[in-house]
């Protein structure tokens, strides 16, 4: 198999590995493949590609849509380093409000499936980084949602001290706000 599927301390977050071909040409790699990442317990029907670049310290999140829009997301750094982080959101979770962190760059060549009922976001830690990522559900801004970065409860290891944060993520709930609100999946 091409890949080397990896669950993580929350089990519903895969990390993938992909089997990367070297050459003196450069390499070569596959980073999706429906079969394999269905066998692996990915299941969604990926219907939109998204791409960004973002300079360093610029953290992005943390997202996600809300029903009927949620998304699941396979996340993949092109160029740089990135620190990628996934909150659970799911109320009746085990791990309701835990995050997991990893390291996602153009080096490891690592994906991270994110599954819906999670909040999205990182941080990067190269001069620049481009990430892309597939969904498995459209953009729909009206059912934006989110979570502050620095929530206290959440205490995100974050490893860049001063992050920059556009106006709109500055302004999300906390997870507290959100269980009032029961914005939760
Ligand atoms: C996410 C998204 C944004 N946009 C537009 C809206 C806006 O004008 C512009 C920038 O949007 P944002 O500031 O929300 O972009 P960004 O902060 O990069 O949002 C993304 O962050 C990461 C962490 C995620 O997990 C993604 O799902 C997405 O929420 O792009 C689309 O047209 N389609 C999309 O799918």
């Amino acid at each position: 198999m091409p890949f080397e599927f990896k669950r993580l301390e929350i089990p519903d977050v895969i990390l993938i590995k992909p089997k990367v071909f070297e050459d003196e040409r450069g390499f070569f790699m596959e980073t999706y493949k429906k079969p394999d990442f269905e066998k692996a317990g990915i299941k969604g029907e990926f219907v939109q590609d998204n791409h960004s670049k973002s300079k360093y310290g610029v953290l992005r999140g943390l997202h996600f849509q809300k029903e009927p829009y949620a998304q699941a997301k396979i996340v993949r750094c092109i160029r740089g380093v990135i620190y990628d982080v996934a909150v659970d959101l799911r109320k009746n979770s085990p791990t309701f409000g835990k995050y997991v962190g990893v390291i996602l760059s153009e080096y490891n060549k690592y994906m991270l499936y994110i599954p819906r009922g999670f909040a999205h976001g990182f941080v990067v830690l190269s001069d620049v980084a481009e990430v892309v990522y597939k969904v498995d559900n459209v953009y729909a801004p009206d059912y934006e949602g989110g979570l502050i970065w620095n929530d206290p409860d959440v205490n995100i290891q974050w490893p860049v001290e001063n992050p920059v944060v556009s106006e709109k993520d500055k302004r999300w709930p906390t997870l507290k706000e959100l269980i009032e609100k029961d914005e939760l999946f």
